[in-house]
């Protein structure tokens, strides 16, 4: 378990991390997201000992990592894969770590096995592709068989097969009980790999939620409906009270409304549906509804910045006037 108490770092007069509170528990995977700058890797390093908060508290285990005996076996890191000896060999790179942290030397050649370096364990790192270094550090934080292991952008320069490889990894790690913590950009890696989200703006905490709840609060879900009596159908809804939004392509989108209900209201009028289909907005959409307003630094192209996914205006009645009229239907 890691937990952060009150976790603030500042830079002059540039506050990095604002007061954040929040705990990783073992058994999942946590994703750390936030835009650029937000704060993440700041964060990272604090956990780790390699920043003093400017206040507030990191607990490892219930522990600050200062006090952890031999740290490595306790909680494993990738953190900055270039952050290494090039004239090293992998092996000797990590035949260093083990022997300053009390681990034992056989557990060089099973974590380069586990990674796929076994191959090149005696080349030195410098020369190393993106993605094979990314390995090395991934090695460097398993070496001691941690129960707590922490990812800052796992996948940078990972190929297709590195990436699914990872992915798995972590996965893995997680369902053998292990806390598992990790940042990463790509959101539809995130979206595939992490049960939990804490999302940070602005050094600020945004959210602490499951994956699914998260997508749930920040994004629009709606049914899709498309027939070949439309107008037909558009009348039956309004006539349910039910709100409807004219999408492109001569498709109608209900929010909130379930696809049961929408299809036995078309089948009780007898009316053709060629589409009735549930939408749920990615992880991306979601992040980036939630963050518009602590993204730091925008591209601009012509002058306007990016937006967020356009929300819907608010839908009012469906619910309350499907049920009103159902129950006086049923005579309630
Ligand atoms: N050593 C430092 N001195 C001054 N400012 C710093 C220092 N380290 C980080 N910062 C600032 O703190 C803020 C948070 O940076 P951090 O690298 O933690 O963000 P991040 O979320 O990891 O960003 P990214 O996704 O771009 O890696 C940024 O505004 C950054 O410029």
């Amino acid at each position: 378990m890691i937990e952060l108490e009150g976790l603030t770092k500042r830079y002059g007069d540039k506050t990095a991390v604002d007061n954040l509170t929040f705990s990783v528990r073992p058994g999942i995977v946590t994703g750390f997201l936030g835009p650029n700058g937000a704060g993440k890797s700041t964060t990272m390093r604090m956990m780790l000992g390699l920043d003093n908060p400017t206040a507030g508290t990191v607990r490892i285990d219930g522990r600050q990592y200062a006090r952890l005996k031999d740290p490595l076996t306790f909680i494993g890191a990738l953190l900055d894969a270039k952050a290494m000896h090039g004239g090293r060999s992998a092996y000797n790179h990590l035949l260093c770590l083990a022997q300053s942290n009390g681990i034992p030397k056989s557990r060089v050649s099973e974590v380069l096995d586990t990674v796929g370096l076994t191959a090149v364990a005696k080349k030195k790192s410098k020369g190393f592709s993106l993605g094979m270094g990314q390995r090395l550090g991934i090695a460097g934080a398993l070496l001691g068989d941690p129960q707590i292991l922490m990812f800052d952008e796992p996948v940078n320069g990972l190929d297709p097969e590195g990436i699914h490889w990872i992915r798995n990894l972590m996965k893995s790690l997680a369902a053998a009980g292990r806390t598992v913590f990790v940042s990463s950009h790509l959101m539809s890696e995130m979206a595939l790999t992490a049960d939990h989200l804490v999302v940070i703006g602005q050094g600020r905490l945004l959210a602490d939620t499951s994956m699914a709840d998260f997508i749930r609060e920040n994004s629009r879900s709606f049914v899709r409906l498309r027939s070949p009596q439309r107008e037909r159908l558009l009348d039956v809804l309004h006539e349910n009270g039910v709100t409807v939004v004219e999408a492109g392509n001569g498709t109608l989108e209900v929010d909130g409304g379930s696809p049961e209900q929408l299809g036995e209201l078309a089948a009780s009028h007898q009316l053709v549906l060629h589409e009735l289909s549930p939408q749920q907005a990615s992880l991306e959409e979601a992040f980036m509804q939630l963050t518009a307003g602590s993204v730091e630094y925008h591209a601009h192209s012509g002058g306007t910045a990016p937006q967020p996914p356009s929300q819907q205006p608010q839908q009012q009645g469906w619910g309350a006037s499907w049920n009103r009229d159902k129950n006086q239907g049923k005579g309630a």
